[in-house]
Formats: structure tokens, sequence, C-alpha cells
């Protein structure tokens, strides 16, 4: 076809498809050559036909202006931080106190998931769209990032399907994986600049610049765990359900993630996850346990800053890396 907005959108799918198979299914369908021929062709196309670039098309990623200053954005949900547990008696603990809240003496599925240590980033999708994405600031207030979050591949820019929520807010861990840190700090060190102490402060220091074309040029990635507000959607009954969506819709959920059916079943999880910290591509500080009901998660509610509903198990601290 030589309808030049055709031929846009149907490079634009097909960027976005092959977007969806390497970064959340992890199962690239062609070689990067093939995608960069591809991208290169619709960057041509939009050069030539200025009038056919959308929001959502991959070329659209990196903006280019630097911002003065960050909005402050207001997150409607409270991103909250969670109670920590450091030994097995206190994860008994967590889950007898929960059987009893919720006065139920069957055992409890949990959904098991490694804690991430990069920074907490909230996505605002609006008919499938992403329009917004903040910082986590002080869990109230945060920084409007949107320009930024945009460059990073495995942010959705736009959702995918055509049955989509009218209104999604999906919460999860901005990281940058330890070879993109340590590639960076090579290049940081070349250039004579600073060196980054750990990958949770370069993803740091790169999701707040106000240029996000030095955004663009850092190895950031995101991994979704939650979803806040939900409009326009049956609101799925547990979590394990949720993250299956958020993954249908393009959202990269962390391949780690398991339900768990009662608390041996959480601490053979920790164990086999401490086994496998070291060869993990990210830096990880313990692992999170949700009550997996919804239902049981209104039940129980918040104590002041935290759910009752889900805590995080630490691991020991790690040696300090020497850089
Ligand atoms: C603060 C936080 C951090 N994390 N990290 C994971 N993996 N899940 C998760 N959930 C969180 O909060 C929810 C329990 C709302």
């Amino acid at each position: 076809n030589n309808d030049p907005s055709l031929q846009a959108q149907s490079l634009r799918d097909q960027l976005n498809d092959w977007s969806y198979r390497y970064y959340v299914q992890d199962d690239p369908a062609v070689p990067d050559a093939e995608y960069d021929r591809v991208f290169r062709a619709l960057k041509d196309l939009e050069a030539q036909y200025p009038d056919l670039v959308t929001a959502d098309s991959p070329t659209q990623r990196v903006g280019d202006v630097p911002l003065d200053a960050f909005e402050q954005v207001q997150h409607e949900v409270p991103m909250l931080s969670l109670d920590n547990a450091f030994d097995d008696e206190e994860l008994w603990a967590f889950d007898k106190r929960i059987r009893e809240r919720l006065d139920v003496s069957e055992i409890i599925d949990y959904v098991a998931e490694p804690k991430l240590d990069g920074l907490a980033v909230s996505l605002l999708y609006e008919n499938g769209e992403l329009v917004r994405a903040a910082t986590r600031g002080d869990g109230q207030t945060g920084e409007n990032i949107t320009v930024n979050a945009r460059t990073i591949r495995s942010v959705p820019l736009k959702l995918r399907g055509n049955d989509v929520p009218k209104r999604l807010e999906v919460r999860g861990e901005v990281v940058m994986p330890h070879a993109g840190f340590e590639e960076l700090n090579a290049r940081q060190q070349e250039a004579g600049l600073k060196l980054f102490a750990n990958p949770r402060n370069a993803a740091a220091g790169s999701l707040r610049q106000l240029d996000s074309r030095i955004t663009a040029s850092r190895p950031l990635e995101f991994y979704a765990y939650s979803m806040a507000q939900l409009e326009g959607w049956e609101h799925p009954p547990t979590h394990s359900a949720m993250l299956d969506a958020l993954r249908d819709w393009g959202l990269r959920v962390n391949p780690e993630i398991r339900v768990c059916h009662g608390v041996e079943a959480l601490l053979r999880f920790y164990q086999g996850i401490l086994e496998k910290r070291e060869h993990l591509d990210y830096d990880i500080d313990g692992v999170v346990y949700k009550v997996n009901r919804f239902d049981w998660q209104d039940d129980l509610g918040f104590v002041s800053r935290a759910p009752r509903w889900a805590i995080a198990h630490k691991f020991p601290a790690q040696e300090e890396l020497t850089v």
C-alpha cells in the first residue's frame, strides 16, 4: 500500500509488537539490527510527512527541550512504604496477625515478589495512552517525570490491545541493571565525571534529569508491581490476576514472581531468591509478600504508613561494593 498514513501505522504496530516481545515476554522476535532498520524507516517516513507523527510512535521517546524544573504531582492514592520482617518468627507473626484479623483458619495465598532496589514510580494511562509519570517523592507529592519515563523502552507509551481501561495507574520500580551501571561509570570515569555509588543512585540521578536526552542515554528498566487507580475495567479479584492483566497490556512484570500457599512456601521462595541474588541482572534488597485476595487486602487496610496486608522480608545487607 502506498498510503503513507497506513504505512506509518503498520510500522508503528510492528515496532510496538517487537518491543512487547522483547521487554515483556523476554523473547525477541527479530535481531536488534532489524528493529533499528524498521525504526529508521518510520523516522524517515515521519520526516517526510510530519503530520503522521503520533504520541505513541516509538520515535517520540526522546524529548528535546530540557525542563527548567519538575512540576509537582499529588498522588491520589498515596505511595506507601512497607513494614519489614527480618526473620522467620516475624513472618510467622505477620501471617498469624492476618489470619486472626480476617478471622479465617485456612492457609493464606500470598504473592511473593523480589524487592527491586530502584526508584518507585507511578505511570498513569488514560484511554491506553501514557499521560503522566511521577516519582514517589514523600508518598503524597512526587515529581512529574513524564518526558523522562517516556525514554524507558520497557515503559509502553500505549497499552497493548484495544480492550484497555479508561484510566489505569500502574506502580513499579525503575532500576538500572548491573551491566548498564558498570558501563555508565566507565563512561563517567572516561569523561572525568563523578561516579555513581550504586545502581539505585544512578537510576535516581538518571530519572531526575531535567534534560531527557541524558535520561534516554541511561540504561533504565521498569518493572510493574501493582495497580493504584482503575476505571472502566472490572477490578481483578487477586493481585496475581492483576499482574497478568498488566502483562497483557504490555507492562513488564518480574518473571520471578510466584503465588505462595502459606508461610512455608514464602520461606522457600525467600531462600530461592536469596540463592539467585548474585546472578540477577539488577540489585534487590529482599522480597515482598502480599495477601493475594483483594477483598482481604481491603479488610486488612493500612496502619499509618504501610499496608497490614503486605510486608518486605529483607536480606542481610550485602557487603558494600567498593567502586
Ligand atoms: C512499596 C512497594 C514496593 N514493592 N516492591 C515490590 N516488588 N512490590 C512492592 N509493593 C509495594 O507497595 C505495595 C504493597 C502497595
